[in-house]
């Protein structure tokens, strides 16, 4: 039977990468989608936007909308402090299979909690079933007409703080008009953003970060 792209991604970690090491992991997925096949990864160049976000926010607890194969997830939770965690959801079985193969690759698994479902069924489950309070960091990356609704949910649900950051990839491309107008109209966020290019090629993109004002 046919391998599929994440499976094929999968090998190249468990071929090239060395176990243990998240940049590792990183760098080969990188590698292996300007060298092979094109994924839809954060990438390096939005990655390095992400990387210091992480580190200047220095997050307890971060949430990550749709975790594809991991590669964000792995860079994520490579520049947490010890105590800190990363919750990312993911409703695709295959993808998260893949992706936790991926995260344990990297020897980051003791960091991070993957949960299979919709983003819209598990958000209002964060307090009671997973413990959290708030999220200092938001990261989405999933379907794009979720990005608003799933917003709207987590305030509903008190999940963002004074100061909780929501950082937002491909708000150029594909694109996410709705959640833009939002966050930069809404007077409960400051927004910026981050102008790059699509992950492996050439093509405008960019991350909005929104600081939530309370
Ligand atoms: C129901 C809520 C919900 N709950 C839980 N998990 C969910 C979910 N909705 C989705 N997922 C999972 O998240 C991932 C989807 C991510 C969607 N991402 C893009 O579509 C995208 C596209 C391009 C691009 C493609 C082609 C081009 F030509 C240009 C650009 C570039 C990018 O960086 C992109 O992120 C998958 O794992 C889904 O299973
Ligand atoms: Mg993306």
């Amino acid at each position: 039977t046919q391998s599929t792209r994440p499976q094929r991604l999968l090998g190249a970690v468990q071929k090239k990468a060395t176990r243990g090491n998240p940049r590792s992991v990183i760098q080969t997925i990188d590698q292996f989608c300007r060298q092979r096949e094109w994924a839809m990864n954060v990438g390096d160049e939005k990655g390095c936007i992400l990387d210091s976000v992480v580190t200047e926010t220095n997050p307890t607890t971060v949430l990550e909308l749709g975790t594809y194969c991991g590669y964000s997830t792995v860079r994520i939770a490579s520049l947490l402090p010890p105590q800190a965690r990363l919750i990312t959801l993911e409703f695709n079985p295959d993808f998260a299979r893949i992706a936790r193969q991926v995260i344990t690759w990297a020897g980051v698994q003791d960091k991070v909690e993957l949960v299979e479902g919709a983003s819209g069924d598990l958000i209002p489950k964060m307090k009671a079933q997973f413990g959290v309070n708030t999220f200092d960091l938001v990261f989405l990356d999933h379907w794009k007409d979720r990005y608003l609704p799933d917003t709207k949910l987590m305030e509903e649900c008190g999940l963002l703080k004074k100061g909780s950051i929501l950082l937002a990839d491909n708000v150029i491309c594909p694109g996410t008009p709705d959640y833009l107008e939002y966050v930069r109209n809404s007077p409960r966020y400051q927004s910026q953003y981050f102008k790059s290019h699509l992950e492996y090629t050439k093509v405008e993109d960019g991350l909005e970060k929104s600081v939530f004002l309370g």
